[in-house]
């Protein structure tokens, strides 16, 4: 019989090539009148904000932008958004752009309101409340935050931080995968492997709250990106793949955000923290190595997924699927053009203590983890992904 769970998601989902044209008909729709748009650097020069802000203007909306969003965003950034969100009076949020914009926009949003201040914030539900109404938009196809309880954000210390409250769903996700269109291939792989992630762990995360929608969720996630992400990678311009690998990263967000990821997230954490690898990246250096690891005891779990990513893999036996999908999403990586080991990326091999011990600190994700970690295993993942 199932056991009983609770399924917490986005009030409003609006989804389809084109739709971010209708960006400001839908802020007004709910009342935004003066919002703070929050975004990257990089992404101010690539002709998307452009018509997102003639559109906002279009429907009266007097918009601020804050476009100072860096990669795992640092605790700083945060606050000046916050500052602006403050000169600007801004009355709502609205976050465009990769994982980093969109967590960026959440905790503005958050503690723009004043009841909240980001180091009580930190762990789950902490956040008071209330929250200035939010809007996300995401560009890259890869960490679903746009449908995530979840923001994170990197420490002076080079840590990666959580805040977990239902507050920071959005109340409204805008996705358009015309917008994912002009991401390079080396972003297009990096978060699209992220979103497989999510889909993954959350599939055999050993938390409580693993639920048959999360199931569902990841499995039709994994079917989308598993179809599609080659050719993503391979030809930007394919509307189809762009559209399936935005559809499975928003459902493999829904799945993680109900049923927690684990350590392929927990490891790589610390090389985002400290190296400044991509988070997507991180994650596919550790990745085939988490999975043998786990393969001891989420063997059926994998033995269900793999032929979904790899239907030849259909044909082998149960018992053989926990290894043949680690080494199948190895290669897969691989051929998204990903570097495979942590050398590749200038991760010195005198490093990897500092990182086994820094994982560890990472309780809120491995106790999700369908087997153990113990310090000595983390320390022999990374040495495997050397
Ligand atoms: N909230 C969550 O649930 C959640 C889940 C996983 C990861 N994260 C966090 O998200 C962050 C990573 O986000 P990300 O992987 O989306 O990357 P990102 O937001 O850091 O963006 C990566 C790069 O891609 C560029 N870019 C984004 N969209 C583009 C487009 N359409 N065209 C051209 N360039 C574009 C950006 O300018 C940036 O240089 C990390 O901080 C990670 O910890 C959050
Ligand atoms: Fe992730």
């Amino acid at each position: 019989m199932t056991a009983p769970f609770t399924f917490n998601t986005v009030g409003s989902i609006v989804f389809g090539s084109g739709k971010a044209g209708e960006i400001g008909a839908l802020a007004a729709a709910r009342g935004f009148r003066r919002p703070l748009f929050i975004t990257d650097p990089g992404l101010m020069g690539t002709g998307l904000i452009d018509p997102a802000l003639s559109a906002l203007a279009e429907a009266g909306l007097e918009t601020a932008i804050f476009s100072e969003v860096e990669a795992d965003p640092p605790e700083a950034i945060v606050r000046l958004g916050q500052e602006a969100a403050r000169a600007h009076a801004a009355d709502s949020v609205i976050g465009f752009g990769g994982g980093s914009s969109l967590d960026t926009a959440k905790l503005v949003a958050l503690l723009a309101t004043g009841n909240d201040t980001l180091e009580a914030a930190y762990g789950i539900g902490n956040a008071k409340g209330p929250r200035l109404p939010l809007m996300l938009v995401p560009t890259t196809a890869g960490t679903g935050s746009e449908v995530t309880p979840i923001a994170i954000v990197t420490t002076e210390t080079s840590e990666k931080m959580g805040v977990v409250s239902p507050l920071l769903l959005p109340d409204v996700a805008l996705l358009d995968p015309d917008l994912t269109l002009g991401l390079p291939a080396a972003v297009t792989a990096a978060t699209g492997v992220d979103a497989m992630v999510h889909a993954i762990e959350a599939h055999a995360s050993a938390s409580v709250n693993n639920n048959p929608v999360s199931r569902a969720l990841a499995r039709e996630a994994l079917r989308l990106m598993g179809g599609a992400i080659e050719r993503a990678v391979a030809n930007g311009s394919d509307a189809d793949a762009r559209a399936d690998m935005l559809l499975g990263s928003m459902l493999a967000g829904q799945a993680f955000a109900n049923s927690p990821v684990a350590a392929v997230h927990a490891l790589a954490y610390p090389i985002g923290g400290h190296f400044h690898i991509p988070h997507g990246l991180s994650n596919a250096l550790v990745l085939p190595h988490v999975i043998r690891f786990n393969a001891a005891t989420a063997g059926p779990v994998y033995a269900d997924l793999a032929p979904i990513v790899f239907p030849q893999l259909a044909e082998i036996g149960t018992q053989a699927r926990g290894p043949a999908f680690a080494d199948g999403l190895q290669e897969l990586t691989i051929r998204c053009g990903l570097p495979p080991r942590l050398r590749d990326v200038g991760i010195p091999h005198d490093a990897l203590h500092m990182m086994a011990d820094d994982a560890m600190k990472q309780t809120r994700l491995l106790v999700n983890n369908p087997r153990e970690v113990t310090r000595g295993d983390a320390l022999a993942i990374y040495e495997a992904a050397w």
